[in-house]
């Protein structure tokens, strides 16, 4: 388990986010909000969350839609997965758009993305002219076929 240190400021709700079960991979992340906002179909905007995190060396924060949102509402996140560096300081904000044809409202609290903690490496690039042999070589985008 990583140890992650976290300052709360949220305006709406300032219970630490927490894992809705034994084994979920993301904690879910409540809009930190005065009031109701409401978004218009195609319309994005920068929800905060009130989290400010000191993640361990060698470790990201992804930022994720919820699933259910998405299906029952549209709303999804515009830069999925975010990325929040573990050299952040600053306040988790969420860039939430409504893909729907109806306005679609988030309400202060509401949980509305979650986050996953996931260890990452850093590459060294090693610049060289010619690329080893492998079966695939510059194959892809659906060269394989789908059945
Ligand atoms: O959904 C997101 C994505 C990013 N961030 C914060 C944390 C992250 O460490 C920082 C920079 O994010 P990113 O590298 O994706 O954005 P950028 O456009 O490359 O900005 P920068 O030049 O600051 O790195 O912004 C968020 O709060 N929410
Ligand atoms: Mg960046």
């Amino acid at each position: 388990m990583a140890e992650v240190i976290v300052k709360i400021i949220n305006k709406s709700a300032n219970e630490l986010p927490s894992y809705a079960t034994a084994e979920a991979a993301g904690m879910d992340l409540r809009a930190s909000l005065e009031a109701a906002i409401i978004l218009q179909p195609m319309e994005r905007t920068l929800v905060p969350t009130g989290l400010f995190i000191e993640l361990p060396t060698g470790y990201e924060a992804q930022i994720r839609p919820r699933s259910g949102l998405a299906i029952k509402q549209g709303l999804t996140l515009l830069n999925t997965p975010g990325t929040i560096d573990a050299d952040y300081r600053g306040e988790i904000k969420l860039i939430m758009i409504n893909l729907s044809n109806e306005p679609q409202t988030i309400q202060p609290g509401d949980r509305v993305a979650q986050m996953v903690v996931a260890p990452f490496v850093q590459a060294s690039l090693q610049p060289v002219e010619i690329l080893s042999d492998t079966v695939r070589g510059e194959g892809g985008f659906g060269h394989t076929g789908k059945s």
